[in-house]
Parts: C-alpha cells; sequence; structure tokens
C-alpha cells in the first residue's frame, strides 16, 4: 500500500489475522489507506507503547485493534494515544471469546476503547469508514450509498422470504 496509511490495523498474533482481515476488506471497499502489524502490549510492550505514542504523529486517524484471550492491547494502547481505538474481541479455542470481549469492552472511565461484537471485525473497519466520513463528505456519500445497498439487500430477502411463504407485504406496508 503505497499512500499514507490513515488506519492502523494491529492485532496481539498474526494468529489474529483470520479474523482480522475483514475489516481490512472494508477499509480497501472504500479505498481508505492502511497499515497492518502484529503489536502485543504483552509479549512486546516497549514497542506496543511506541506504536501508540507515535500514531498520530505519523498520521493514522483511527486505530483498529484486536486480540483474544486476555485482551489488554486495545485498551493500553488506548492509554498512550489521543486517536480514537476500535477493539476487536479475536474468539480462541476456550471460552470462545467472552474473555477477549470482558477484556476489552469493560475499560475504565476515561480511557474509552470502542468494542465491536466478538469477531465483529468488519464493523471495526466500517465504523473507521464512518470515523473518516464525518469530516469527508465524497466519503459520507459513499457510506450512505452502503448503507441503501444494505436496504434494498434486506428488502429483497424479505420479497424472496414472502414468494416462498405466500401471504402479502407486512402490514407496515415496506419491503415492496
Ligand atoms: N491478547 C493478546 C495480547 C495483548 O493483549 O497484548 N498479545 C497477544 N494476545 C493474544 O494471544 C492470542 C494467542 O496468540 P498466539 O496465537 O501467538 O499464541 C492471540 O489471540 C493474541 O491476540
Amino acid at each position: 500500500m503505497s499512500e499514507q496509511p490513515v488506519v492502523g490495523i494491529v492485532m496481539g498474533s498474526d494468529s489474529d489475522w483470520p479474523v482480522m482481515e475483514a475489516a481490512a476488506q472494508a477499509l480497501e471497499e472504500f479505498e481508505i489507506p492502511f497499515e497492518v502489524d502484529v503489536v502485543s502490549a504483552h509479549r512486546m510492550p516497549r514497542e506496543m507503547i511506541a506504536y501508540g505514542e507515535a500514531a498520530a504523529g505519523r498520521g493514522l486517524k483511527a486505530i483498529i485493534a484486536g486480540a483474544g484471550g486476555a485482551a489488554h492491547l486495545p485498551g493500553m494502547l488506548a492509554s498512550v494515544t489521543t486517536l480514537p481505538v476500535i477493539g476487536v474481541p479475536v474468539p480462541l479455542k476456550y471460552l470462545d471469546g467472552m474473555d477477549s470481549l470482558m477484556s476489552i469492552v469493560q475499560m475504565p472511565a476515561g480511557v474509552p476503547v470502542a468494542t465491536v461484537s466478538i469477531g465483529g471485525a468488519r464493523n471495526a473497519g466500517l465504523l473507521a469508514v464512518r470515523l473518516l466520513a464525518a469530516f469527508d463528505t465524497d466519503l459520507a456519500q459513499r457510506m450512505a450509498e452502503f448503507q441503501q445497498e444494505l436496504n434494498e439487500q434486506a428488502a429483497e430477502k424479505g420479497r424472496k422470504l414472502r414468494s416462498k411463504v405466500g401471504g402479502g407485504a407486512s402490514s407496515f406496508g415496506f419491503g415492496g
């Protein structure tokens, strides 16, 4: 990626990538330049702090941080940067990601992390797009078009279900 990255996607281990790549995919869809790296609070504490402290100065506008288990990476990054941090709880073999979710979502007041669902890396990417779109009318327009497509896909599902099951449109009249 040659353009200056504006979103950093970091994770505690390369084993998180199969989950985290959905964040990268969402950013690619909106042509947002991003970088990816492994940055672990537990295993690379000094590098993690250096990454967080340098992030804003390097031109990043948001950080997406994914980790599994005792997932301290998103919160620790949030403590050393002014950037918005979006946390992705990565599910591991045991505890189904509940451990990651609790580790990321229960931040002390004053140090926010915007936590998405367990394995919700695509929404993390889309949330980063929305943060950027707040200051970019062209990007906001593209987000609106994306939302319209979602609307049409959902309505189409209703049409298909009704044609399979029978009956008319819902009493609310939507779905066409
Ligand atoms: N939760 C963290 C942190 C951290 O929060 O700093 N560093 C690594 N990890 C997590 O350990 C899991 C297992 O990692 P390995 O697969 O490398 O053993 C990964 O999900 C990673 O995010």
